[in-house]
């Protein structure tokens, strides 16, 4: 279970994250909407580690990550989905899994082989299979869709076997048919892997659709949680985000 407790940041003057106390239930899928700038990517921030917050506490399991490194926030099982298949565009889908497992075996503790082992290669199988990455398993990143290059980051994080993957913004800069593809893949992973999902999303139509669980967020704050129907008829969130009743309805 991840609580957040009176979590606070401030930049300067600005309180991107001012107080925030949540909790993501075991095996939940939970989507974080807001206007620009209501705090969203802070919020993942502070509890991947990228940020330290000014205050509060990151309960995960009842351990505190809060102000931990990235690297410790990863091991205690909280991952997050980087842009990595543009930082290694040669290598091939295939190497960049292997890559990710032996490195996370390394941090373990677990020797290096020159050859990986079978353990290795099947959490490597396992995540491309589950991204629907396999058949492109030889193709190197940089010639992938930028779809599939997105699923791969996304594999790279489950690779690491995380019990909360956070996704921020999953579906950005993607076409309708290809957003589609993608939140499947997220929504078919979550149900296969039955692990705690967070996402930031600007797209309604995708968020009422899949997620059980919206959080909304204003000026850091939170500013209504609930089901799609409880925060579609929300008067705060229809007033300071969605616009008229008539326009919440519309994006059902
Ligand atoms: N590193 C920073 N330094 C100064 N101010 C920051 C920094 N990061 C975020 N902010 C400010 O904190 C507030 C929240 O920003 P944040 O990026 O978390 O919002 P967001 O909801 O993710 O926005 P968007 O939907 O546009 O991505 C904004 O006012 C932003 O300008």
């Amino acid at each position: 279970m991840l609580e957040i407790r009176g979590l606070s940041k401030s930049f300067g003057g600005v309180k991107a994250t001012d107080n925030v106390s949540l909790d993501f239930a075991d095996g939940s899928l939970t989507a974080v909407i807001g206007p620009n700038g209501a705090g969203k990517s802070t919020f993942f921030n502070l509890i991947t580690g990228a940020l330290k917050p000014d205050s509060g506490q990151i309960l995960l399991d009842g351990v505190d990550m809060a102000g931990r490194t990235p690297p410790d926030i990863v091991r205690h099982g909280i991952g997050r989905a980087f842009q990595v298949a543009s930082i290694f565009p040669s290598l091939t889908v295939h190497e960049t899994m292997l890559a990710a497992v032996c490195a996370d075996q390394r941090r373990a503790g677990v020797l290096h082989r020159r050859f990986p082992l079978a353990e290795t290669r099947d959490r490597a199988e396992h995540a491309m299979e589950l991204l629907g990455l396999a058949s492109k398993r030889d193709r190197t990143a940089a010639t992938l869709s930028h779809g599939d290059q997105k699923l791969l980051d996304i594999a790279l994080a489950l690779v690491l076997e995380p019990k909360v993957l956070l996704l921020d913004e999953p579906t950005a800069g993607m076409g309708t048919e290809e957003r589609w593809r993608m939140i499947d893949k997220v929504h078919e992973l979550w149900q296969k892997q039955k692990i705690t999902v967070v996402f930031i999303e600007h797209d309604m139509d995708i968020v009422f659709k899949i997620a059980p669980e919206i959080v909304v967020l204003c000026y850091g704050r939170i500013l209504a949680t609930g089901t799609p129907d409880a925060i579609r008829r929300d008067p705060a969130v229809i007033e300071a985000y969605l616009g008229t009743e008539h326009q919440a309805e519309a994006a059902l």
